[in-house]
Order: structure tokens, then C-alpha cells, then sequence
């Protein structure tokens, strides 16, 4: 029809778009390490034992009626305590705002929607790099986006004097958006100490931190360990926005489980914040779906259940170090005259191997190999059955 015409093709997502591309491969050869999305050592998909037993209590149990705009409430309420502390002041003081969201990318999307609305002249300072979609989330918000430097190419660690400049440099009052734990694509994380000296430095110049948490328990395996940069941040008595999302702790994916917090001044703040929350959700999908938020509250809400959990989450994080420990070891046992040493100090989710994207071009087409043209890898997608064919091909298009 003539009324699209001048529609011009969407470009291929650079993360998902290898999934697209993988998908197509008929070779049996081929292995996909783009997406994260969790793999067992066989490569298949994983629902945890949790979830399941969670569906069976509550499969035929309700009704299909409508959540509020603001989602679940004991979803919600369960989801600050894994953010904010299981004792929080602030969750007793009703002082957060918060609202169920259409998994992490939702949040993110809902926060940058609230921040043009309310701040309207306000910036967002994104790391380099970062997860690419922050940089489409907060366009479509029409936030203008600034960077601050993170990743150090030639240490493959944290460029934490060139992050401590940028925000020092900041405009007082400045938007930051921070990786909580576990940085994607990076797998690179400031250090305990270094987070207190940022949060420093965030109170001298009055700056906002907008926590992005998407892999809260796969850093370390602990969702309490992996929370605390958001908690020496708490502790220093900033106001803080945190996305949370269940998409990988809790391999909810598809059911697109998450959570937007802001944590105001008092009650009647947070009252009113939520309310402009839940205004900004109505006319973009009304309200968020059911199902992954009962499992969510059937989960937490039951210790023996929320116990099972803390154990699933943490053999996943383990599977993923073991192999990183794998994928090392078969490199430098080919000879590779490349360090490999990134491979086990990065965390989470994602090794950020530092091949170019050439270099993952020929991965793909001679090997059958999917990953980000960054040279992202997702660990969660190497098992023991492939990590030596991987160490293979990343040994030849790097020697
Ligand atoms: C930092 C960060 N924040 C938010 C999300 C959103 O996740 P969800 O909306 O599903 O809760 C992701 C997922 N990023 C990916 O794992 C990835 O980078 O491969 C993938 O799911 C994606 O959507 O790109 C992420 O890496």
C-alpha cells in the first residue's frame, strides 16, 4: 500500500539479531553464545525446579483478572527486599515507589519516561559500553544521552580514573545509569571500595543513580552479595531508581517479570511518584501480565520455595564460572599466545573477549559461532561438550 512506502527496513538488533541468524543455521556444528539467556551443560533451556513447583501450586488457582497499573503488590513487596535489604528503613518508612514492570527493559523504559516527564531537561550518562538497548531506551525517551568511560581496553578491567573524571566533570545534578553487579557486555564490576568511592563523589556533586539489576545472583551466586553496590549507595543516603528484572535469576525470560523502584523523600512522595508511574503505564500497556508474577510471589513468598532459589541461582552463576575456568584453560593449553586471564577475573553473565568484530565474523562463518560482533560471549551458552571446539575457533582467528 501506498501509506507505508517510505517505511525503511528496521536494522537487525545487534544481540538478538544473532539469535535470528543462529536459529537459520542448519549446521550441527553450530553454537550460540549471543544472547544471555541460561544454558544447562547440555545447551538447553532451563526452568528452575522453584518455578515449576511455583506453577503447579498455583496452575487452575485464579482467576485471569486484571493487575493494577502498578502490577503486583506482594510481587512488588518481595522484589525491594532482594534490592533494598529484607530489613530495609525505607521499605518500613513506604518511602520507595514502586511499580511491577515489564521485566528489566520495561523499567528501564518506564524510568526514562518518568525522567523526560519530570525532568525534562535532565541527560543520562551511559557507560561505554553498555547494554545497546540502554542507548535505544533512552533515545525513544528522548533523554539526550552523554557517555562516561568504564571499560579499559588494553587492561580488559575497569578504567575507574576515567569513570571517577567523567563524573567529576558531570554538571551538578547529573543522571547516571549504573550496572549494579555483573556488567554486560563487560563482565566488569568496580570493586567493593571503588563503589564507596563513587557513591562519594555522586553525593559531592547531587548526582542521580539509576541502578539497571539484571543479574542479580549471577555476579557471585548471591543476590544479597550481588545487591551491594545498591546498598553502600543506600547507606550513603542517596535517592536512587533501580530496574530489577527475573528474566535471568529466575529464568523467567518470556514472562517478562520485573520491577521499576524510586526511592523518595517520605510516604506522600512515594505515594504521589507511583501514581505518575502507574500514569505512564496506562496508556503505554495498562497494566503488566499475571502469571510470571504469581510464580514470582509464590517463590519469595515461601521460604522453603525461596530457599530452593537462592540454591538454583547459585549452581547456574557456578556452571557459568566453571566454565570460564574451562574456556581459559583450553585456550592456553593450544598454545595461544594471547592472555587469557579477562576470561576468569570478568563476571556474570558475559566474557568481553576483546576479539574484533572481523574476528567474530570469521568465528561465524567458518565455525559456526554466534556472538555479538563486540566479542561478547555469553557463558551461559559454553558447555563442556563445546568449550573446546569454541577454544578451537578463538584460537585460530586469534593466533
Ligand atoms: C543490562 C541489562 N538490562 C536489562 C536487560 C533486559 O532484560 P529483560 O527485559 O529481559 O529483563 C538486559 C538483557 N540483555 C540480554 O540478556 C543480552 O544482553 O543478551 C538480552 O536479554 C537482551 O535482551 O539483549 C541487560 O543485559
Amino acid at each position: 500500500s501506498s501509506w507505508w512506502k517510505n517505511v525503511e527496513p528496521a536494522p537487525k538488533d545487534p544481540i538478538l539479531g544473532v539469535t535470528e541468524a543462529f536459529l537459520a543455521d542448519p549446521s550441527p556444528d553450530k553454537v550460540n553464545v549471543g544472547v544471555g539467556a541460561y544454558r544447562d551443560d547440555n545447551g538447553k533451556p532451563v526452568v528452575l525446579e522453584c518455578v515449576r513447583e511455583a506453577e503447579r501450586r498455583i496452575a487452575g488457582t485464579s482467576f485471569m483478572e486484571y493487575l493494577p497499573m502498578g502490577g503486583s503488590v506482594k510481587m512488588v513487596d518481595e522484589t525491594l527486599k532482594l534490592a533494598y535489604g529484607d530489613n530495609s528503613e525505607f521499605i518500613k518508612d513506604k518511602r520507595i515507589a514502586a511499580v511491577q514492570s515489564l521485566s528489566g527493559t520495561g523499567a528501564c523504559r518506564l524510568f526514562a519516561d518518568f525522567q523526560k516527564r519530570f525532568r525534562p531537561d535532565s541527560q543520562i550518562y551511559i557507560p561505554v559500553p553498555t547494554w545497546s538497548n540502554h542507548h535505544n531506551i533512552w533515545r525513544d525517551a528522548q533523554v539526550t544521552q552523554k557517555t562516561y568511560h568504564y571499560y579499559h581496553p588494553e587492561t580488559k578491567g575497569l578504567d575507574f580514573s576515567g569513570l571517577m573524571d567523567d563524573v567529576k566533570n558531570a554538571p551538578q545534578g547529573s543522571f547516571f545509569l549504573l550496572h549494579a553487579c555483573a556488567h554486560n557486555p563487560t563482565g566488569v564490576d568496580p570493586t567493593e571500595e571503588q563503589w564507596r568511592e563513587i557513591s562519594q563523589l555522586f553525593k559531592a556533586k547531587n548526582h542521580f543513580a539509576f541502578f539497571d539489576m539484571a543479574y542479580q545472583g549471577f555476579a557471585s551466586g548471591d543476590p544479597a552479595r550481588d545487591a551491594k553496590s545498591i546498598r553502600i549507595f543506600l547507606e550513603d543516603g542517596h535517592h536512587i531508581g533501580i530496574s530489577q528484572s527475573y528474566a535471568k535469576n529466575m529464568g523467567l525470560y518470556g514472562q517478562r517479570v520485573g520491577c521499576l523502584s524510586v526511592l523518595c523523600e517520605d510516604e506522600k512522595q512515594a505515594v504521589t511518584v507511583k501514581s505518575q508511574l502507574q500514569q505512564l503505564a496506562r496508556p503505554m500497556y495498562s497494566n503488566p501480565p499475571l502469571h510470571g508474577a504469581q510464580i514470582v510471589s509464590t517463590i519469595l513468598g515461601d521460604p522453603a520455595l525461596k530457599g530452593l532459589w537462592l540454591k538454583e541461582v547459585k549452581v547456574m552463576a557456578d556452571r557459568i564460572i566453571g566454565m570460564r575456568t574451562a574456556l581459559r584453560e583450553s585456550l592456553e593449553k593450544l598454545g595461544s599466545p594471547l592472555s587469557w586471564e579477562h576470561v576468569t577475573k570478568q563476571i556474570g553473565m558475559f566474557c568481553y573477549s576483546g576479539m574484533t568484530p572481523e574476528q567474530v565474523d570469521r568465528l561465524t562463518s567458518e565455525y559456526h559461532i554466534y556472538m555479538t560482533r563486540n566479542g561478547r560471549i555469553s557463558m551461559a551458552g559454553v558447555t563442556t561438550g563445546n568449550v573446546g571446539y569454541l577454544a578451537n575457533a578463538i584460537h585460530e582467528v586469534t593466533k
